[in-house]
């Protein structure tokens, strides 16, 4: 029987490393969310050694002697599941799966006072020496290799890049549905600091991914007092929909009036908005959909000649119906107008009138206009590569999601992604505000790295940026061509195209 204990963020004189970048790119197709509960799933490798976890896992899951954790817990879930990572999200650093967890963030840099050798922390993924890292001849021998693992899905990949597939067995869709989002409060207009508990505990002004760590089922935490929970609440953000000719539909935050009539409420930074939702699917699935879907935003014009093989979704054979919230959405298109003409932004305006019908492409039309881009899509694969290991999370949210899927990019945009792991190894995709959030504002993050955030940062190598080609990868521009859709985001910041990297 384990006390309950509170859990609170380390205080910032620990000397502890910050939380690191997370070492991750990503695409969008359409986003996703895995909610908790889906960790424990087998790791899908290619070329790795599935035996080699057992060691750094139980290391890892060792006696938590003065932490929240239930460390016992973990030893039995890392041993009954050889493939689980002992990832508990504890803030103590003297726990070993703050070790863990922040080691694999860091990759093999050793924590303060402890040594260069230890296996803490390495887990399941330490042996795997990744593609780059590699020599070619490893390379090929690992393609063969992926037969003998005894926990090895065969991924029928041509390159071989794939080292980890956090995805269920034999490509089977695995349908997480979410609530739509949080319970955050809206804050006033003062004091840009998060608000616990629906706050990240660690703040950043920066658009790049990053890990967080949660408490989770296996802490000895009180979850109603947890402050290390932020994206674990119910959200409730006054969001609505707007449609946006050129960039189709778009996420804004919009506040009801207030009577009397006062100063609308804003977000403040750090604030958690909404978790991606989607089908979890392997990558080979992935890849099979997003051949599709290119196939079908290249046709976007002629939607009566979808392939046969397109599975019906909402957000491809017509037009998405907006979820709940688009009642709201004229008021808020008057908000957002209003905000754009005041700040003379040059970003398109949500076209004023009622919710969208959802009788196909009717919806397209809307004030005489048409969105003649690409059809969008839903699907998200997130790439996260540390010096020995990937670990490739693909999620699609055309059939099932929540509001996030309708967030735009922005080459300057207001929120970024946190990579949120609480008890599990399967990543969730947090989104939180990057600068204060007024209404009327559209909620935007950026589709891909740029090539600023193409270095090594915090220990852990980024080789390449999300959906970003070649040019892009050198920070040019590509030309307006199939490659390199233009992009509509108005910020003075923008590049001219939306990240495009072909392929996963
Ligand atoms: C995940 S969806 C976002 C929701 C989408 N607007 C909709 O109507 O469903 C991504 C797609 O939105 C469009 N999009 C998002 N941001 C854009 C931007 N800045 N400029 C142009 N199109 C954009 C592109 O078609 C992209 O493929």
């Amino acid at each position: 029987m384990h006390t309950p204990l509170p859990c609170v963020p380390p205080p910032p004189s620990s000397g502890l490393p910050p939380l690191p970048l997370l070492p991750s790119t990503f695409r969008w197709v359409d986003s996703v969310v895995l909610p908790s509960g889906t960790h424990n799933r087998r790791l899908h490798r290619r070329g790795g050694r599935a035996g080699s976890a057992g060691k750094g896992q139980t290391q890892g899951a060792e006696a938590a002697e003065g932490c929240g954790c239930d460390g016992e817990s973990r030893n039995s879930a890392a041993l009954s599941s050889p493939s689980s990572f002992p990832l508990v999200c504890c803030h103590d650093a003297s726990c070993p799966c703050y070790r863990t967890a922040h080691r694999i963030a860091l990759g093999d840099a050793p924590l303060p006072g402890e040594h260069s050798g230890s296996n803490a922390g390495k887990a399941s993924i330490e042996s795997i020496p990744s593609p780059s890292t590699r020599p070619k001849s490893d390379q090929d021998q690992s393609k063969g290799d992926s037969t003998t693992a005894t926990d090895t899905h065969t991924i029928d990949d041509e390159k071989g890049s794939n080292n980890i597939d956090a995805t269920p067995d034999n490509n089977d869709v695995v349908r997480h549905r979410m609530p739509s989002n949080s319970s955050n409060p809206v804050a006033g207009q003062d004091a840009d600091r998060p608000l616990s508990p629906t706050s990240s505990p660690s703040s950043s002004t920066s658009s790049s991914f990053k890990f967080e760590f949660e408490c989770s089922s296996s802490c000895r935490c009180l979850p109603d007092q947890c402050q290390l929970r932020p994206t674990q609440a119910s959200a409730r953000l006054p969001l609505s929909l707007g449609y946006l000719p050129k960039k189709g539909w778009g996420v804004f935050f919009s506040p009801p009036p207030s009577c009397p009539p006062a100063r609308p409420p804003s977000l403040p930074p750090h604030t958690f908005v909404a978790e991606y939702t989607g089908e979890l699917i392997s990558t080979v699935e992935a890849r099979r959909r997003l051949a599709i879907y290119d196939e079908v935003s290249a046709l976007s014009s002629l939607p009566s000649s979808l392939p046969s093989s397109l599975p019906p979704s909402p957000g491809i054979g017509k037009r998405p119906s907006p979820p709940a919230g688009c009642t709201h959405a004229a008021e808020h298109v008057k908000h957002a107008q209003g905000h754009a003409q005041a700040n003379a932004a040059p970003a398109e305006v949500p076209i004023l009138g009622p919710c969208p019908s959802q009788e196909g492409d009717k919806e397209e039309r809307r004030g005489g206009q048409v969105h003649a881009g690409p059809r969008p899509h839903y699907l998200l694969t997130l790439l996260e590569e540390g010096d020995d290991f990937y670990l490739r999370t693909s999620l699609d949210a055309t059939r099932c999601g929540n509001v996030s899927r309708f967030f735009n990019h922005s080459c300057d945009p207001n929120m970024h992604v946190v990579c949120v792991r609480n008890g599990g190894l399967l990543p969730r995709l947090c989104f939180f505000t990057q600068r204060r959030v007024h209404a009327g504002d559209e909620l935007t993050f950026a589709y891909g790295e740029r090539e600023e955030n193409h270095a090594s940062k915090g220990g852990v190598k980024v080789e390449s940026g999300a959906r970003c080609g070649r040019s892009c990868a050198k920070g040019t521009i590509l030309p307006q061509s199939q490659s390199g859709r233009p992009c509509w985001c108005g910020s003075e910041k923008c590049v001219g195209n939306l990240p495009y990297q072909p392929g996963l």
